[in-house]
C-alpha cells in the first residue's frame, strides 16, 4: 500500500505561500494529475513529495510513513522530470536497468524481466540497442518514463514530462503512459497545465489556484460539477459561461432566463451568476420555448461539425458550441435556450448546491 497522504501542507519562500494548507490523500494505484495555471504551486507541491523541498509546516506520508524529513534518495519514489537526466552513450536496454542496478533486494534475473516488461508494453523493444543520444525528444521520454516505472517503486512522479515533447510524438507517449500505470498499478503522481492531458490520463484530477487545491475529484465530476467558477473556467475550451443573476422574491432572474428559476431554499448571499457550458447552449432560427432573442456577434471556424460561436443578450456575451453552422449570419438574430436543469448557480465564485 503506498497511499500519499499529504496533511495540511504550507510552503512559503519568504512572506510568499506558495503552497497554503493543502490537506488531501493521492490513492494508491491511482493517476492523480495536479492540473493548474502557471505559478498555482504544482512543482512545489511535487517537489516536497519528492523531498526535494521541505514544508514549512504540515506533514507527507507514504503508506503511513511520515517521509517528511527523509531526503529523495530514502523515499524509494521514482520521478520523470521535464529534462530527464540520462546516459547518452548507454543504450536504451541499459538506461532502463540502470536505476535498479545498485538495488541488492532485485536479482539479475528479475532485472532482466523488469526491462523487457517495459520494452514491451512502452514499445520501445526495436530502440533496445539504440544509444540514447540517436533518439527523439519523444523516445527520451519514453525511456525516462521506463526508467521511472521499471524500478517498481511504489510511487512514482512526473513532473510535465510531455512539455518538450512535439504534438504526435505527445499523443503516443501518452497512449504509453496509460499503458504502463493500467499494467503497474504504482500510486502516480502527474503535474500538468495541460486539461487534456490531465483528463486522458488521469483517475483523479486535484486542480489548482493560488496554493490551494480547488477541487480533487474524477474527471467527469471536475468537468461537469464544478464547485468553483475557476473550476468551470479552467475547464473546458472554451470554458463555462457565467451570466450575471439576481435573486427576488419571484426567483432567479438572467438573461438567458425567460422565466426565473426558483430561489434555493436558503438564499445565497454575495455576487450571483447562472453558470452553463457553452455546448448545451441551444441557438436557434426561430423563437423555441423558453428561448431568448439575442444577436451573432462572433463565429470561429468549426471543428468536426460544431461553430464556437458568441452571441449577445443585452450586453450579455454567451458563447455557445453549435452543432452544426449557427443559423443566422453575423449580427443576425438567434434565439438562445438552456436546459434549465443543468444551469448551475454560484455566489461569489463558490457552487450553490
Ligand atoms: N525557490 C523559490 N523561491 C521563491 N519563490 C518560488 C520558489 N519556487 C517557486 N516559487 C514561487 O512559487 C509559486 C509557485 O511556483 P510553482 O513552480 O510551484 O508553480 P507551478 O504551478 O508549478 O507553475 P509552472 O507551471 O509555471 O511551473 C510561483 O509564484 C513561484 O515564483
Amino acid at each position: 500500500m503506498a497511499e500519499i497522504v499529504i496533511e495540511h501542507v504550507t510552503k512559503r519562500f519568504g512572506s510568499f505561500t506558495a503552497v497554503d494548507d493543502v490537506h488531501m490523500t493521492f490513492a494508491d494505484g491511482e493517476v492523480a494529475c495536479l492540473l493548474g495555471p502557471s505559478g498555482c504551486g504544482k512543482t512545489t507541491l511535487m517537489r516536497m513529495l519528492a523531498g526535494l523541498e521541505r514544508p514549512s509546516e504540515g506533514r507527507v506520508l507514504f503508506g503511513g510513513r511520515d517521509v517528511t524529513r527523509l531526503p529523495p534518495r530514502k523515499r524509494n519514489v521514482g520521478m520523470v522530470f521535464q529534462y530527464p537526466v540520462m546516459y547518452p552513450t548507454l543504450s536504451v536496454a541499459e538506461n532502463l536497468e540502470l536505476p535498479m542496478r545498485h538495488d541488492r533486494s532485485v536479482s539479475t534475473a528479475e532485472r532482466k524481466r523488469r526491462v523487457d516488461e517495459v520494452l514491451d508494453v512502452l514499445d520501445l523493444r526495436p530502440l533496445a540497442g539504440a544509444f540514447i543520444e540517436q533518439l527523439d525528444a519523444g523516445s527520451r521520454q519514453k525511456v525516462a518514463v521506463g526508467r521511472a516505472v521499471a524500478r517498481q517503486s511504489e510511487i512514482v512522479l512526473f513532473d510535465e514530462p510531455t512539455t518538450n515533447v512535439e504534438v504526435n510524438a505527445k499523443l503516443q507517449l501518452i497512449r504509453a503512459f496509460k499503458r504502463v500505470t493500467k499494467r503497474l498499478k504504482q500510486t502516480i503522481v502527474y503535474v500538468t497545465h495541460d486539461q487534456t492531458e490531465a483528463m486522458t490520463l488521469a483517475d483523479r484530477i486535484a486542480l489548482m489556484k493560488d496554493g490551494r487545491i480547488m477541487q480533487y475529484d474524477r474527471p467527469q465530476v471536475l468537468y461537469g460539477q464544478p464547485t468553483t467558477e475557476f473550476g468551470g473556467w479552467f475547464l473546458g475550451n472554451p470554458g463555462m459561461n457565467f451570466i450575471p443573476a439576481e435573486l427576488d422574491s419571484r426567483g432567479i432572474h438572467a438573461p438567458i432566463l425567460a422565466e426565473p428559476l426558483p430561489a434555493p431554499a436558503s438564499p445565497p448571499r454575495g455576487q450571483l451568476t447562472l453558470g452553463i457550458r457553452p455546448e448545451l447552449v441551444r441557438m436557434t432560427g426561430a423563437p423555441t420555448e423558453g428561448s431568448v432573442g439575442a444577436i451573432l456577434v462572433d463565429q470561429a471556424i468549426g471543428i468536426a461539425g460544431r461553430y464556437l460561436t458568441k452571441a449577445k443578450i443585452g450586453e450579455t456575451v454567451v458563447k455557445v458550441n453549435t452543432d452544426g453552422r449557427p443559423p443566422a449570419a453575423l449580427g443576425g438574430a438567434v434565439h438562445l435556450s438552456v436546459p434549465r436543469d443543468r444551469l448551475m448557480l454560484f455566489a461569489d465564485g463558490n457552487r450553490v448546491s
